[in-house]
């Protein structure tokens, strides 16, 4: 065996270990939302609405304005037409109520998951697990046009930190959910929407990280996003002041009853905030048992009627077809939800009837001389 002298040593073969993208399959450029925005502008008569909802949210949550503020839709939009369909029949009903609900539909694309399942229509439009993101871009863009055209303004979660910049101008209504009223990323986004933002209780029921959601969101922030280009881009924004609290119940029960909403009203108060909530008969609240709803919608509904002015909006998930079924690519019962359960028609229009009926009583009940909530100040204001 023959003995390597020093200087003839083998050279060192240094390896440099890749150390990015190393879980990553692969990365598609999206069309910048300019182009998705193009193909299918806002025109003058959805604009008028887009922004005179928001205005007319704003105001009810502000106290303004005595009317209830009502969301009410499926949990996810799956089906373009069932939706349409669903539109076509809630329209009438706001112009019907429009005295005493401000109606926004539910049109949510962008479903944040407990642990994995389908993102909703903007991420898997096919629920084939095929992803077409481009494709979903476009088609909530039109679901939102088409829905507007019925004369109906449209609520969503803002759940993706870039998809606003294709969708946000045709929404009326904005909600975080239960999973992010402590994301700083969301908190962000908030305080540069040109939209009225509900933060849910968080799912073990805490108030304050909505509360908190909502005073971060009524600052000027300073972050990363795209442009109308798509090009990555420091943001700076002036802080949305039209932020508000849902109660959504938690994990430890139902947060919709009198006492529930005391605390919570006195929470708002320590912060200055206005004594105004939304309060949704789903989630927690029903125990996700959308049979549940209408008994918390009607209780909610007889405060109401009694003088209670602390309850401003409420929010349900109803759809054409009661209950809901398992996201599939065909096969599916139409009108029907693909994630959480949802009321059906019939019952919707009952509540609907009966929410207009309590905000008249509580309009009518009004002593002469009360206070005006509109001397609340607005979040961070
Ligand atoms: O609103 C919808 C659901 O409650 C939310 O997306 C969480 O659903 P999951 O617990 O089924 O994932
Ligand atoms: C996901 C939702 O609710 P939460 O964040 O309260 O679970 C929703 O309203 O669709």
């Amino acid at each position: 065996m023959s003995r390597t002298a020093p200087d003839q040593a083998a050279p060192t073969v240094v390896r440099t270990p890749r150390t990015s993208d190393l879980r990553v399959r692969s990365m598609e450029p999206l069309e910048p939302p300019r182009e998705v925005v193009a193909a299918r502008p806002l025109n003058a008569a959805a604009a008028d609405l887009v922004a005179s909802s928001r205005d007319a949210a704003a105001s009810i949550m502000s106290g303004r304005d005595d009317r209830l503020l009502v969301v009410v839709g499926p949990c996810s939009i799956h089906d373009p037409s069932a939706a349409l369909d669903y539109a076509h029949r809630l329209a009438p009903l706001r112009t019907a109520y429009a005295d005493d609900l401000e109606i926004v539909m539910r049109v949510y694309f962008e479903k944040p998951r407990t642990t994995v399942g389908w993102k909703g229509l903007i991420n898997d439009p096919g629920m084939d697990e095929s992803y077409d993101v481009r494709r979903g871009l476009r088609l909530a863009r039109s679901v939102l046009l088409d829905v507007l055209a019925t004369g109906l303004p449209a609520g969503t979660e803002f759940l993706e930190p870039t998809s606003p910049q294709y969708i946000a101008d045709a929404v009326s209504w904005g909600a975080i959910g239960a999973r992010t009223p402590e994301s700083q990323v969301h908190r962000q986004l908030v305080s540069g929407l040109s939209v009225p933002v509900g933060f849910k209780n968080a799912t073990d029921g805490s108030v304050q990280a909505a509360i908190d959601g909502c005073r971060a969101a009524a600052a000027e922030q300073t972050f990363f996003g795209i442009d109308a280009d798509g090009r990555a881009s420091v943001v700076s924004t002036s802080g949305n002041p039209d932020c508000h609290v849902i109660l959504r119940g938690g994990h430890d029960g139902p947060n919709y009853g009198v006492s529930s909403r005391r605390a919570a009203l006195e929470l708002l108060e320590k912060s200055g905030m206005p004594q105004r909530l939304v309060v949704d008969a789903s989630h927690g609240n029903s125990g996700k048992d959308h049979v549940r709803q209408a008994a918390v919608v009607r209780e909610l509904a007889h405060d109401v009627a009694a003088g209670d002015r602390g309850i401003a909006a409420v929010m349900l998930e109803s759809f054409l077809v009661p209950g809901k079924q398992a996201p599939a690519p065909d096969g599916l019962t139409y009108g029907q939800s693909v994630t959480d359960a949802c009321i059906g028609w019939d019952v919707t229009a009952d509540l609907l009837a009966e929410l207009a009926a309590a905000a008249r009583a509580r309009r009518l009940a009004q002593p002469a001389g009360a206070p005006r909530l509109d001397t609340y100040p607005r979040v961070g204001g």
